[in-house]
């Protein structure tokens, strides 16, 4: 994590329409790095939002604000009409990155509840919790096996279901399948929509290098350029749910393909 930034200026948190809104929001790291320049973007309940964009054009930094763990420089930000911190405390917003981040000598049902645990949840309603959540990644039968005997594609569905334990309405996924092979992506991609598809509340921010994962899964997807990081467009994905794998080789998707991939080139 970087260091305390003690010139960052104060942020404007104030109630606005969308439920995630940026306005004219920028970061420069205490080194002079403009991670991001002037993003404006409105984030509404249910989305699924992607972002793609080459290394290094801000992502992670757009994330580190939304969940108030990096201040921006100037301009205004709004996380569901109360402050990113805030939002963080209340277990409102949950994170799943592409190392699964498991505690190696606990259980998968304890690593699951540890997110409940520290918040002082009792006992009956953690193992009640991880129960549902380990269902709906399909590991229920997993609960008393250690992270090492599971494989990588399992590891991540563990993490999962520890991010959705406490029931956020933001669910930020900092490339989380970018580590795994073709066909268990695809999988987990399956997967991921079908959960989300039974919570039409939840908001997803995905992180991904990969187009196609993108046009997939979200309902939107978010073009960004390096240096400084900016905002170079946004394509709607107006493609309905249950998306199956019938989708993947439809003329539409490589059209969407097409168009999300000349976005990034432009
Ligand atoms: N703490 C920091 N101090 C200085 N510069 C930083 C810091 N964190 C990130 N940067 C720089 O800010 C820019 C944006 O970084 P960020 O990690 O947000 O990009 P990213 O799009 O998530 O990259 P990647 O796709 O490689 O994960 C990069 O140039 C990076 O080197």
């Amino acid at each position: 994590m970087e260091a305390p930034e003690i010139l960052a200026a104060p942020v404007n948190v104030i109630a606005k329409k969308g439920f995630v809104s940026m306005e004219n929001l920028s970061k420069i790291y205490p080194n002079g790095t403009v991670a991001l320049q002037d993003v404006n973007l409105t984030i509404n309940e249910g989305e699924f939002l992607c972002f793609v964009g080459p290394s290094g054009c801000g992502k992670s930094t757009i994330f580190k604000i939304i969940t108030g763990l990096s201040a921006p420089s100037t301009g205004t930000l709004d996380v569901f009409g109360t402050t990113p911190k805030e939002a963080r405390k209340q277990s409102d917003i949950s994170f799943v990155f592409q190392d699964h981040t498991l505690l190696p000598w606990s259980t998968v049902e304890s690593n699951v509840r540890l997110p409940l645990e520290l918040r002082g949840v009792d006992k009956k309603t953690q193992k009640q919790e991880a129960e549902r959540v380990l269902e709906m990644v399909g590991l229920k039968d997993y609960m008393k096996v250690l992270p090492r005997q599971l494989s990588g594609g399992m590891k991540m569905r563990v993490s999962i279901a520890r991010a959705l334990v406490s029931r956020p309405k933001l669910l930020l996924m900092d490339e989380p399948f970018g580590a795994l092979d073709e066909i268990t992506r695809q999988t987990l991609q399956n997967e991921l929509l079908n959960i989300w598809q039974q919570d039409k509340k939840m908001t997803v921010l995905f992180v991904t290098h990969n187009v196609f994962e993108s046009v997939f899964l979200s309902t939107s997807v978010v073009v960004m350029t390096a240096r400084p990081g900016k905002i170079s467009g946004q394509i709607d994905i107006p493609v309905p749910f249950p998306r199956d794998d019938e989708y993947r080789t439809s003329t539409q998707f490589n059209e969407l393909v097409r168009q999300v991939s000349a976005a990034l080139h432009h």
